[in-house]
């Protein structure tokens, strides 16, 4: 978009050839263990198989501890297997096996997921929580990884829902997994992107990830009319959660370098999406076609509203300062 600029990635820390979902499950939990006071610093996976992986934390008392996790099951938990003494002694002595399902671990993921405060520090850029929805494969974690880091790989399925902040992050498992700021002129504001897992057995835990959303991303596949038809049931489960209006939805057809095989009529998602009130583009996360884009947009309306939402408020304390004058004084300073 014109006058955008991007002016810096963090977050989801990621090695080489770990994939998106690897870092959004690594993110997740690396918040979970800090909310819960458990542990100090991170140093990253050691390896990524199936669908665990090994993670270096360091402790309270400044011991790093190995520990592997790993998801499985219908309703998606992960549970820290094996708590490994410290790497200097060398020894296999497993001293705890804690499981966590998803959403319910008292001062947990609920605690991860609280819903970011727009502007909460002043001077500090907005922060918003994007969540990504819609069926397997896509596209949701591409278009993440082609924004956040302009990198396009073929990535595992996500696992769970997790934030990924930009794979804020898990098989997908619920976390934020990456932050992008941009800049708009003098406005700026962070993204806090949530990738959730598309696959059908993680959708009833998935709306524990959009709580608190600013914004979300249905997104499609233009060569699947049941990716089209998935993305609508999205809509409809953003609507139980959500007041009209509350949050900044964008229908995103994805995929249009396989034009070809095209299911979905550009016509078709245009015209569901304005008869819904949905911002709508259709994207290539291969092509890096209208990627940046659809984010800027969704930005730019987020900051709008923002400022709408800052003019409401003055102009209703403007009319409780007249309203609260003493009895006798004029309301209107011109006479
Ligand atoms: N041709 C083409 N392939 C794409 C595009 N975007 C993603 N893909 C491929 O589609 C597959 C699924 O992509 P993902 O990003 O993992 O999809 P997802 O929606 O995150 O899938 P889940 O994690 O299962 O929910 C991968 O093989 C990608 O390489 C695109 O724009 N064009």
């Amino acid at each position: 978009m014109p006058g955008a600029r991007e002016v810096g990635i963090s977050g989801g820390e990621e090695g080489g050839g770990v994939c998106a979902q690897f870092c959004i499950l690594e993110s997740a939990f690396f918040q979970i263990l800090c909310v819960l006071g458990r542990i100090t610093d991170y140093s990253g996976h050691s390896s990524w198989g199936e669908e665990s992986f090994t993670a270096n934390l360091k402790s309270k008392r400044d011991k790093w501890k190995q520990i592997r996790v790993s998801s499985s099951g219908e309703v998606p938990y992960y549970s820290v297997l094996t708590v490994l003494p410290q790497r200097d002694k060398g020894k296999l002595r497993a001293e705890r096996d804690q499981r966590w399902t998803l959403g319910n671990h008292p001062g947990g993921m609920a605690q991860v997921a609280a819903a970011p405060s727009p502007g909460a520090t002043p001077g500090q850029p907005c922060v918003f929580k994007l969540v990504l929805l819609g069926s397997s494969s896509v596209g949701k974690s591409s278009l993440a990884l082609r924004y956040v880091r302009n990198d396009f790989k073929s990535t595992l399925p996500t696992v769970g829902c997790i934030v990924l902040w930009i794979k804020l992050p898990l098989a997908s498992v619920p976390g934020a997994f990456f932050t992008k700021l941009v800049e708009f002129g003098a406005a700026s504001l962070k993204f806090e992107i949530w990738d959730t897992a598309g696959q059908e057995k993680y959708h009833s835990v998935c709306h524990l990830y959009f709580r608190g959303a600013n914004a979300a991303l249905l997104v499609y596949d233009i060569t699947s009319k049941d990716s089209f038809g998935m993305a609508q049931q999205w809509l409809k489960d953003l609507e139980k959660e959500f007041q009209p209006g509350e949050v900044v939805v964008m229908l995103v057809g994805n995929k249009t370098d396989l034009g070809e095989e095209r299911e979905v009529m550009f016509e078709e998602g245009k015209e569901f999406a304005e008869s819904k009130g949905l911002l709508f583009m259709e994207t290539s996360a291969r092509l890096n076609h209208q990627v940046t884009e659809v984010f800027s947009a969704v930005a730019r309306e987020l900051l709008q509203r923002e400022e709408r939402k800052k003019d409401q408020t003055q102009q209703r304390d403007a009319r409780l300062a007249l309203n609260e004058r003493p009895a006798g004084q004029a309301k209107c300073c011109a006479h």
